[in-house]
C-alpha cells in the first residue's frame, strides 16, 4: 500500500498502535502536540519534535536565513504553548547541502534560532545530498493540573482562538504567485516567515480552568479542529462569518480574488492556539484575557456531541467541505 493512500494521519495511526505496548505506565505518547512524561509529583516534562523540510515547508530564495531559523524554532516552541507548558531546553539536527550553504548562512541561521532566548543544548550535524532539512527537539515543563490536551473538549464548548487565521497562508500565496513586492504583500509574506508563538498565552491559559481542549493551528483549523472532536468524540459547528480574518488579509484577498475565510481555514501555519472553553465561563475568561494580554479571544463555534465532524455555517447558510493541509 502506497503511504498517499492512507495519508499521513493514517501513517501515524499504525505507528502509534504498533508501539502503545512500550509506554510506561503514566506517560502519553503519539497524540497530541507534545508528549507527557512524570517529572517530579505535579509536573511533567513536555516534549516535541517538528521537521522542515525544503521545498516543503520554505522556499531557500525567499526566506532569508535569519528568518529560517526564527521559524524553525518558532513551530515547535508553539507545540509547548499549546499544551500550556514553558519551553526549558531545545536540540537542533541540521542536514546541509555542503556545496550551497556557506558558513555565513548558518550564522545567521542561527541568529534567528538565538531571537527566542531558549537553550540549545545538543544534535546532530550531516550533509544532505539535496535541500535542507531542520529537526528540532523542545523540551518544557508544566504543572499537571495545567496541562492541556486534545481529548478534553465537551459538549457546549465554546470552540476559541487567540488570533487571526489565514495571514501565513496569505504570504504563502504571495510567494507561489510571485505577487508584486508592496507593503501589503511584504507584510504577509513576514507573517509567513515570522509566526509569533503563542507562549505567554498557551501559559497563562493552561492555568485557566474553562480551558478545556487545547492545541496549536498548524495545518488549519479546518484539519485541526478534527483532531480535537477526534479525540474528545464530539462534533462541531463552524461559523464562517466569525473566522477571524486581518484587514491586512481581508484587502490582499479582495485585490487578488481570494477567498480569504476559505484561507484562513485551510492554508494553516498560524501558530495561533485553537482550543475549547466552558460557555459558563467564557465571558469572564475573555474578561480576563482582554486585561492580560490587551487582545480578545475568538469564538468561531462550538462543540456538540455526536461524530467527529465540522459542520460550517456558510455565510449563506450552507455547509462547505474544508481541509487543511496534508503531506501526502
Ligand atoms: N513518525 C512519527 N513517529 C512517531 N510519532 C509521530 C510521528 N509523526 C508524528 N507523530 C506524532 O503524531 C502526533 C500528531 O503529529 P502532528 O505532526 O500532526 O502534530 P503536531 O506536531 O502538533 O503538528 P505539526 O507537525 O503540524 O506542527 C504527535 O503526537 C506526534 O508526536
Ligand atoms: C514551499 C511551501 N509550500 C507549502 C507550504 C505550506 N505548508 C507546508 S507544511 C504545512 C503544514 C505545517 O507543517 P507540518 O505539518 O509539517 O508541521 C503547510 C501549510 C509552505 N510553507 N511552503
Ligand atoms: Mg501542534
Amino acid at each position: 500500500m502506497k503511504i498517499k493512500e492512507i495519508g499521513e494521519f493514517g501513517l501515524i495511526g499504525r505507528i502509534a498502535s504498533g508501539f502503545r505496548d512500550l509506554i510506561p505506565n503514566g506517560w502519553e505518547g503519539i497524540g497530541d502536540d507534545c508528549a507527557v512524561i512524570p517529572w517530579g509529583d505535579d509536573r511533567s516534562l513536555l516534549v516535541t519534535t517538528d521537521l522542515l523540510v525544503e521545498n516543503v515547508h520554505f522556499l531557500r530564495e525567499r526566506i532569508s536565513a535569519y528568518e529560517l531559523g526564527a521559524k524553525s524554532l518558532a513551530v515547535n516552541l508553539s507545540d509547548i504553548a499549546a499544551m500550556g507548558g514553558r519551553p526549558a531546553a531545545t536540540f537542533l539536527s541540521l542536514g546541509l547541502p555542503p556545496g550551497t550553504t556557506d558558513t555565513k548562512w548558518c550564522d545567521a541561521f542561527f541568529d534567528g534560532y538565538r531571537s527566542f532566548g531558549v537553550p540549545l543544548l545538543g544534535g546532530d550535524t550531516t550533509s544532505s545530498p539535496e535541500g535542507i532539512v531542520i529537526n528540532i527537539t523542545v523540551l518544557g515543563t508544566a504543572g499537571n493540573s495545567h496541562i492541556k490536551r486534545r481529548n478534553a473538549a465537551r459538549p457546549g464548548d465554546r470552540i476559541v482562538v487567540t488570533g487571526p487565521l489565514g495571514d501565513s497562508a496569505g504570504g504563502l500565496q504571495a510567494i507561489l504567485q510571485r505577487l508584486p513586492t508592496d507593503t501589503d504583500t511584504e507584510e504577509l509574506i513576514r507573517r509567513h516567515h515570522r509566526p509569533r508563538p503563542h507562549l505567554a498565552e498557551g501559559e497563562w491559559l493552561g492555568a485557566q480552568e474553562a480551558v478545556h481542549a487545547m492545541m496549536d493551528v498548524s495545518d488549519g483549523v479546518a484539519s485541526d479542529l478534527l483532531h480535537i472532536l477526534r479525540a474528545s468524540s464530539l462534533a462541531a459547528t463552524v461559523t464562517i462569518g466569525d473566522i477571524p480574518v486581518s484587514p491586512l488579509l481581508e484587502r490582499t484577498a479582495d485585490k487578488y480574488g481570494w477567498d480569504a475565510r476559505k484561507l484562513a481555514l485551510t492554508g494553516g501555519e498560524d501558530y495561533v492556539l485553537l482550543l475549547t472553553v466552558d460557555p459558563a465561563r467564557f465571558d469572564e475568561l475573555q474578561a480576563n484575557f482582554r486585561r492580560q494580554f490587551g487582545r480578545r479571544l475568538h469564538v468561531i463555534g462550538e462543540c456538540a456531541a455526536g461524530a467527529p465532524e465540522i459542520v460550517y455555517r456558510g455565510e449563506e447558510g450552507q455547509s462547505a467541505r474544508l481541509m487543511g493541509f496534508n503531506h501526502f
